[in-house]
């Protein structure tokens, strides 16, 4: 026989040979009912295709600005604008950064008492010239029995991130019980840990780390989203240890050493001292406000859906909102999403005026956050993109002009301006709307705003406004309205 004679498709098709009449009539039924539930499914999926065709594309929001600069905090503020349910379901993962922002405090501070302590006991003469400032660095027997009893923390700290960074993983079986922590030898902690950021890749879905299976859980509204009987949660250690953590940040010495340092926590993302009550409390879950303070460094890019819905709960319109690593070394990564944005919102932290780019520490961060708004503006394939320039964490600038930080002492073109916050903020916003003009292959207009993206009312009210606009530009450019 010849292969040709044999067509194996419709040998399988075939009805079985020998069929009675009565299994004939079942195989037909069965045949028409089979091909009814396909047309149907090939009419819902038109009338799908053609309802997607009918309603805008997503509109696509870029985020660009250097490390810290309030990237990943505006995206929170979006989405809690517009998912808020969907957003405060992930809690529990929130819970978790916000332990380990505290437990990165402890851990500047001790390191800062140690280097401070090791400068104090140093016979260089350098340090006996300011032995007076030095004395008063030396850490008291009660300072030295609470740095031991710290130190079990950092083990903690290890743990969550090995289980943020592989939440599928299971974890070592050997994890100790919260009460027994041994205190490691003081030589390896110090080794292994310098002062890194809590940092989990985009793409590991380190939000399932900490959340109840959805099975279990009853509601989002309530505590139900932490797993209160997980042995390894760090909230039990934390709250273990809730009064030294109170006693070393209100130890005076404690202050110094960080001054000595030059270290200023209180202005850096994640500082959740002055809260150790709150954060340390049994079921402890955090506020919308912590977890907009909460910091979590951004690896690479992380495109963000959310979907506005009418209230009927049916989507009308989906934001694509790509949230990008600021780091030096991440900044070829936002290349390859330039060509496709409806709009970019870059954030310059203006407050940091006074601070140096820690990947450079020659740079000034402000300097930096110039450097890249001229080449944002400058980039041809960018030229006809709606770019939003937030002058971010005014907040913090307002109080750093207030404490009497000069900002002529670090910006010397301000020269004799006064030392306010009107007049600094306005001066930079001359500047930057300068490099918009200078630089801009074809002119555009330069939309600006002052922010701080922790004050969720101020945040949302500038977004809710960039969001009609941008609504309205899409659908211009979609034809559907004129
Ligand atoms: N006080 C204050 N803190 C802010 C403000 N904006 C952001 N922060 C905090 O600053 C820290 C850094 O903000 P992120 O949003 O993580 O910064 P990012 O630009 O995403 O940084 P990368 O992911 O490293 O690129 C977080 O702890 C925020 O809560 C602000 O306006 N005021
Ligand atoms: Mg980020």
């Amino acid at each position: 026989m010849r292969s040709i004679d044999v067509d194996p498709l419709a040998e399988a098709l075939a009805p079985p040979q020998n069929e009675s009449p009565e299994q004939r009539h079942h195989r037909v039924l069965k045949e028409r009912a089979a091909k009814k539930a396909s047309d149907e499914i090939d009419d819902q999926l038109s009338r799908e295709r053609q309802q997607a065709k009918r309603q805008p594309k997503p509109v696509k929001i870029l985020l660009l600005g250097q490390s810290e600069s309030g990237k990943s905090t505006t995206l929170k503020n979006f989405q809690l604008m517009c998912e808020p349910k969907a957003f405060r379901a992930e809690r529990a993962s929130w819970r978790a950064i916000v332990q380990l922002n505290v437990i990165r405090s402890v851990r500047i501070i001790l390191d800062a008492l140690t280097a401070s302590s090791s400068a104090a006991d140093s016979p260089s003469p350098r340090a006996s010239s300011s032995s007076r400032d030095s004395h008063s660095l030396r850490l008291d027997a009660d300072l030295l029995a609470l740095r031991m009893r710290l130190f079990p923390l950092l083990e903690v700290h290890d743990t969550v991130m090995r289980r943020l960074a592989s939440p599928s993983d299971d974890l070592p079986p050997a994890s100790p019980s919260p009460s027994s922590f041994r205190t490691p030898a003081l030589s390896t902690i110090f080794r292994r840990r310098t002062g890194k950021e809590v940092t989990v890749n985009s793409n590991v879905p380190w939000k399932t780390a900490f959340m109840r299976d959805g099975s279990e859980r009853e509601s989002f509204a309530t505590q139900d989203v932490v797993d209160w009987e997980d042995p390894t949660d760090p909230g039990m250690v934390l709250h273990e240890r809730a009064e030294d953590l109170r006693r070393l940040w209100a130890h005076p010495t404690v202050h110094a050493a960080l001054e000595h340092q030059g270290i200023r926590l209180q202005e850096s993302g994640g500082f959740f001292l002055d809260e150790i009550d709150v954060v340390t409390s049994q079921r402890y879950v955090p506020t919308d406000d912590h977890i907009l303070r909460a910091r979590l460094k951004t690896l690479g890019v992380a495109e963000h859906r959310v979907r506005l819905t009418d209230p009927n709960g049916h989507i009308t319109r989906e934001f694509r909102i790509f949230d990008v690593g600021g780091h030096r070394s991440l900044r070829p990564k936002w290349v390859p999403y330039f060509d496709d944005m409806n709009c970019i919102i870059f954030l310059a932290p203006i407050s940091a005026f006074d601070q140096k780019l820690e990947e450079e520490p020659e740079m000034s961060r402000l300097a930096d956050s110039a450097a890249i708004w001229t080449s944002i503006i400058a980039n041809k394939l960018l030229q006809n993109t709606n770019i939003i320039l937030f002058l971010n964490k005014i907040d913090i600038l307002e109080a750093k002009l207030r404490s009497g930080i000069r900002f002529a002492d670090y910006v010397a073109s301000y020269g004799k301006r006064p030392n306010d916050f009107d007049s600094a903020s306005r001066y930079m916003r001359k500047q930057f709307a300068a490099i918009l003009k200078d630089s801009s292959p074809i002119p555009r207009l330069f939309y600006c705003h002052l922010t701080s993206a922790v004050n969720m009312k101020s945040t949302q009210f500038v977004l809710l406004g960039i969001k009609d606009m941008l609504m309205q530009h899409h659908l211009k450019q979609s034809g559907l309205i004129i």
